[in-house]
């Protein structure tokens, strides 16, 4: 994807999970990260270094596309789940944009994907980054990677737009009221 010119480098912010904490899930129903999902990602996400994560996600049965293989909008969604945990680093609210996902090699049910993201630079509202998913360890064969835009929001976003009774159980939830503020910046 063809970054805009300007960007300015990702800021930590101080209040950032330390390099190595388990980030946990935004919201418990979140298909990606949430542990409420039977059939979800479950991807665990860590914080690594600068303004970047790790996380880890292994292919069910439930995940197929092909016989015995990931289906490429699952390991799309993984990509964008790990991406999406960034979040935590900037302590802002941003949702995709845009997702350029590149498939490189094929994923096997049951394999563990190693997953990687880091933002590239900020705009404004526009948060730009990169993640790539390998096979066989943190260091293994490429197998999909991604560019991505990230575009800030308030958590209003959320409240105008979500279905009434799932936004009424997350603010009737003191813990996700916990998690939604996390990631807001005080003015
Ligand atoms: C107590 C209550 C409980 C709440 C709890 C919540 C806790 C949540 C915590 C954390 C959540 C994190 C969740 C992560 C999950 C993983 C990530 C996902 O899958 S997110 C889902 C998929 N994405 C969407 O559903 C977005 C749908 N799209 C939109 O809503 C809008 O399009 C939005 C907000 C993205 C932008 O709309 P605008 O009206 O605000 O802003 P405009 O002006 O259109 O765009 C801003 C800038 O970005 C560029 N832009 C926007 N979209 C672009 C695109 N696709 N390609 C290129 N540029 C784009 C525009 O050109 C503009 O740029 P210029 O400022 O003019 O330079």
């Amino acid at each position: 994807m063809s970054a805009s010119t300007n960007l300015k480098p990702p800021e930590r912010h101080p209040d950032a999970p330390a390099p190595g904490e388990l980030l946990g899930p935004h919201y418990d129903e979140c298909f990606g990260c949430g542990g409420g999902q039977e059939h979800g990602l479950h991807l665990a996400a860590r914080a690594g270094e600068g303004v970047s994560v790790t996380a880890e996600f292994t292919v069910k049965k439930a995940h197929q596309g092909a016989p015995g293989l990931a289906h490429g909008g699952v390991l799309a969604s993984a990509l964008d789940e790990t991406l999406g945990s960034l979040n935590w680093l900037l302590r802002t609210i941003a949702v995709t944009g845009r997702l350029e996902v590149d498939f490189v090699r094929p994923v096997p049910v049951d394999t563990k994907l190693h997953l990687d993201a880091k933002v590239t630079g900020v705009k404004g509202r526009k948060i730009y980054s990169t993640a790539t998913g390998r096979l066989g360890g943190p260091d293994g064969e490429i197998a999909v990677k991604a560019d991505a835009l990230f575009i800030e929001v308030k958590v209003d976003h959320f409240i105008e737009h979500g279905r009434d009774e799932e936004i009424k159980a997350a603010m009737d939830d003191p813990d996700q009221v916990r998690r939604a503020r996390a990631f807001e910046v005080n003015p």
